[in-house]
């Protein structure tokens, strides 16, 4: 799990893009063609920061008027993240991660999505933390909105040399808590090493949740709805993140105390640095595209023949409290970790997400993070010091998966909260859990999990999926197409699921993986 990062700090010398940061991997056999570029760990961080700004909300949307705006916020303990929060209708994002962490934020680093204001500043330096990070767009006190008409400092889009007196007094108060303060206060970006925006774009086009629509609908251009839906998320991303005129995002950032970034080169550095990060985190959200897709529940097969219920009163869009866009988002942050795998050919991204007994009041609600994890070799192994290949490789003691430990063992390894009987724990996984995985996700008691069963039933030799499908005491949620939306010629069950075996069929043909010509030892299951 440890990165071979080297922290750049964005300081101006620091922010070339093109400049080489890519991560070291751990290649140790040449005829694997070496794995694609990794995300480094601030920008994971920071783009799981963004994301988490946009946790779904159920009541209205933020309110646009509002001079404070929304925050995600991730902390990070020994380059592990150990909290996801969000600006929620009573707490900011960092009081939110004072209510939840308490005195254990000592020597913690945070990532926020906007510079916090001092009420949460103050906090959150006097808790300790060894390390602030911030992105460099509007601050929580925004700089760009206008107050309320009927305040007095009322300006229609008031531009930011014309800040209202609250973002201003915020501005000072900022600076002066930051020089003042122990931990290091500062913007922490990188530049994507090369080829890493090209990569995640070509990857997320053909993750799992992908393949699963192609699967479906073999007429459809994947490549058409992927281009749609990231340009979708683009328009939103842009909008939320990145100041549009350079004039205002300059004097944003001179009130911020980041002067140095507001000069050429560095400023149109900083600027294409911000852009390139919106358009990963667009192209990995729209490896889940939303259209008439999501997760729907495997019903447990009793034998009877399933009463036909029209399939939106047995799979509404809300299950267990949470809702689909919730889903989503936590798949997503699933997929974000994906891009830091060692695994050079597999990403696989494992976040746990509980659900309390008491409200956090921040948008989160109930939900709190246990944990989350990605592919990758032992904690703490050298660059080369494993095997890497596949199972194309005829020398077996050459192959990876001896070595590897997976996305859900470091999520279970590294959590940071006990799994507590009683209470909803929730995996989300971005491939299907493999026979190592399955017994240690139930003996952990994650009762939920949230995947996408591309592999299910696959026996590689090395590694099978034989388990998934005969794991009875887990509820299964499996992305797949929303009942409602099934084609008429779709084969499916009363409760409105796509019937695992004309999936397989569809698998059968779409994959060039090997399947598991024994099934005799597992149930043969309904997805029901
Ligand atoms: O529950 C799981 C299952 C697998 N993995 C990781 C382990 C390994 O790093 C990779 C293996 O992926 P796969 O089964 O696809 O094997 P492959 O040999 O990499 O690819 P192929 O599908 O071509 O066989 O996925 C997980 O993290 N969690």
């Amino acid at each position: 799990m440890e990165g071979g990062d080297t922290r750049n700090r964005a300081d101006p010398g620091q922010l070339r893009p093109g400049r080489g940061t890519r991560d070291c991997s751990t290649q140790t056999d040449s005829k694997v063609q070496g794995h694609g570029p990794r995300l480094s760990e601030i920008n994971l961080f920071t783009l799981l920061s963004l994301w988490m700004e946009l946790f779904p909300q159920e009541q209205s949307e933020e309110d646009d008027h509002s001079q404070v705006r929304g925050m995600g916020l991730v902390v990070v303990r020994d380059s592990k993240v150990v909290g996801l929060h969000c600006s929620g209708p009573e707490l900011h994002a960092g009081q939110a991660a004072i209510i939840q962490h308490g005195s254990c934020l000592n020597d913690c680093q945070l990532y926020f999505s906007r510079r916090p204001c001092a009420t949460c500043l103050k906090m959150i330096i006097n808790a300790g933390v060894s390390q602030i990070s911030f992105w460099p767009g509007d601050p929580e006190v925004s700089m760009l909105r206008s107050t309320p008409t009927n305040q007095p400092n009322f300006h229609s889009h008031s531009p930011p040399d014309r800040v209202t007196e609250e973002a201003a007094l915020d501005a000072v108060a900022t600076e002066k808590l930051k020089s003042n303060s122990r931990p290091h206060i500062c913007v922490l970006l990188q530049p994507l090493p090369p080829g890493l925006a090209q990569f995640i774009s070509e990857t997320s086009r053909e993750c799992d949740f992908m393949q699963r629509v192609t699967d479906d609908d073999p007429e459809l251009s994947t490549q058409e709805l992927f281009n749609r839906e990231r340009l979708r998320h683009l328009k939103h991303l842009s909008r939320q993140f990145l100041v549009e005129k350079s004039q205002q995002h300059r004097s944003i950032l001179t009130r911020m105390g980041q002067e140095n970034f507001s000069v050429e080169p560095y400023f149109s550095n900083l600027r294409n640095n911000m852009r390139e990060l919106v358009e990963v985190l667009a192209a990995v959200a729209a490896g889940v595209p939303q259209s008439n897709y999501g997760f729907y529940r495997e019903q447990r097969s009793t034998g009877a023949i399933p009463e036909p219920f029209p399939a939106k009163s047995l799979l509404p869009s809300h299950h267990e409290g949470l809702s689909q866009e919730e889903a989503r988002h936590c798949i997503i942050q699933a997929r974000l970790l994906a891009y830091r795998t060692e695994d050079p050919k597999v990403g696989v991204g494992a976040v746990i997400w509980a659900k309390g007994q008491s409200a956090s009041s921040d948008r989160a609600g109930c939900l709190y993070l246990v944990g989350c994890g990605y592919n990758a070799y032992p904690a703490g192994s050298q660059y080369a010091e494993y095997p890497q290949m596949d199972d194309k490789q005829e020398d077996r003691q050459r192959r990876k998966y001896r070595y590897i430990v997976h996305a859900e063992q470091n999520a279970l390894t590294f959590r940071t909260r006990d799994i507590k009987p009683g209470e909803s724990t929730m995996l989300f996984v971005t491939k299907c859990p493999c026979d190592e995985c399955v017994p240690l996700i139930r003996g952990a008691g994650v009762t939920h999990i949230y995947t996408t069963d591309q592999d299910r039933d696959k026996d590689k030799g090395d590694i099978s999926y034989l388990r998934f499908s005969s794991l009875k005491s887990i509820n299964k949620y499996i992305w797949q197409r929303s009942p409602s939306a099934c084609l008429p010629s779709s084969p499916h069950h009363a409760n409105g699921c796509v019937g695992k075996h004309s999936r397989q069929a569809d698998q059968e043909s779409h994959s060039n993986k090997k399947l598991c010509t024994n099934r005799s030892h597992h149930d043969s299951p309904t997805v029901s």
